[in-house]
């Protein structure tokens, strides 16, 4: 099932940088790994804001819940979700 996904990150202004820094750095390292898993689709930056748009492909809303709850800067973002199924004018076969 696909979700589309908007993250917006809000640091505390107070983060001492290294733990910021630390923060991104796992959250990088994890990203990455469910890139490469196929469970975290696309991930785009959204032009000249701290948040990105993303495409999850996972089996339903738990699992989604679970891969979003464990992102290390999950504390810091305001997320929305949106579950997306196939426009039935698509030229695209499967999903997206
Ligand atoms: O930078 C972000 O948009 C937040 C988050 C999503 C992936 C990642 O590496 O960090």
């Amino acid at each position: 099932m696909l979700f589309h996904v908007r993250m917006d990150v809000n640091l505390p202004p107070a983060m001492p940088p290294a733990q910021a820094e630390e923060l991104k750095k796992t959250e990088r390292e994890l990203a990455q790994s469910l890139q490469r898993s196929g469970q975290w689709r696309h991930l785009w930056r959204i032009a000249g804001q701290y948040a990105n748009v993303s495409i999850f492909d996972v089996a339903g809303v738990d699992e989604l819940h679970a891969l979003l709850t464990s992102l290390p800067l999950f504390p810091y973002m305001q997320i929305q979700i949106m579950p997306l199924c196939r426009h039935p004018s698509s030229v695209r076969d499967g999903d997206a």
